[in-house]
């Protein structure tokens, strides 16, 4: 289990990111933080694996103090998959996934091996093992963010808006892959994202920030839903709700269930 203890983060230029957040994140689950812009979430994310340190505070990983380990090593042992998937163009696709377990000293045959059946567990062709990211399109290059996480076969899992760049039928896509990995892998997972709606879809709990880095709501997307704890819950999460209310149109004489922005949710049985 993940757990913050009362962290906090303020950079050097005075921006107080995460004001005195506890949280824990139970394992083998998908737990969403979720929040506008600048709620602190990446700067919580990244105290998982030492890429950020928190000014006050710490953060343990089944009781022990990250503060304590060698953070180079506790990257390697930590999915980590982020937006822009963060792949290195001049490296084939087999090669992105095989970074860590080649830095690990894996031979390089294991370690290709190991790339290709992570391309079969995220849907990837293994055709596209030898082509360069800049080659894939944006959803393929995310599930191979996704895979290059899963490489070492991490207990943790770390996921910064990693579907937030790719158009939403691929988004939809994506998370549905997520939801069936999880469901086979049962991977500890900490997502972060600013879309309620993917909060509420992925997350077996869903944390709420506001502004300043502060925790508003944890709970079950049903419970938040059915009792947000306070008139910024209710306008986040109630907002976004109205904005997507469903509505049914007549397309070529079938009834199609579309959102406010027109995107079709599914089709009414006659
Ligand atoms: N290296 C840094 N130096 C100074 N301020 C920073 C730094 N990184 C983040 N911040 C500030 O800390 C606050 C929280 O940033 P953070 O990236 O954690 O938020 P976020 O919720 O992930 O936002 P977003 O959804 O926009 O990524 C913001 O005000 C941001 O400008």
């Amino acid at each position: 289990m993940i757990e913050f203890h009362s962290v906090s983060k303020q950079y050097p230029d005075g921006t107080l990111a995460v004001r005195e957040v506890s949280l824990q994140v139970p394992p083998r689950q998908t737990t969403v933080l979720v929040g506008s812009s600048g709620s602190g979430k990446t700067t919580l994310l990244r105290m998982v694996n030492r890429m950020v340190d928190p000014s006050a505070g710490r953060v343990t990983i089944d009781g022990d103090d990250v503060a304590g380990t060698d953070a180079v090593k506790l990257r390697r042992g930590i999915g980590y998959v982020m937006q822009n998937s963060g792949l290195l163009p001049h490296r084939t696709v087999a090669a992105n996934i095989a970074t860590v377990p080649l830095l690990r000293g894996w031979k390089r045959h294991d370690a290709r091996e190991r790339a290709l059946e992570l391309m079969d567990t995220v849907g990837l062709d293994r055709s596209l093992a030898d082509r360069y990211p800049g080659q894939l399109s944006g959803g393929q290059q995310q599930r191979v963010g996704v895979a290059r996480g899963l490489a070492v076969d991490p207990n943790i899992l770390l996921m910064d808006e990693p579907f937030g760049a790719v158009d939403p039928l691929v988004r939809r896509e994506l998370q549905e892959e997520l939801l069936r990995l999880q469901r086979e892998l049962g991977k500890t997972v900490l997502f972060v994202t600013h879309d309620i709606d993917e909060a509420f879809l992925l997350g077996d709990r869903v944390v709420i920030l506001r502004e300043g880095g502060e925790i508003v709501q944890i709970g079950t997307p049903a419970e938040i839903l059915a009792s947000p704890a306070d008139g910024f819950v209710a306008d986040f999460v109630g907002a976004d709700r109205g904005r997507r209310a469903l509505h049914v149109q007549e397309v070529d004489g079938r009834s199609l269930v579309v959102d406010a922005d027109g995107r079709p949710a599914g089709v009414l049985a006659r």
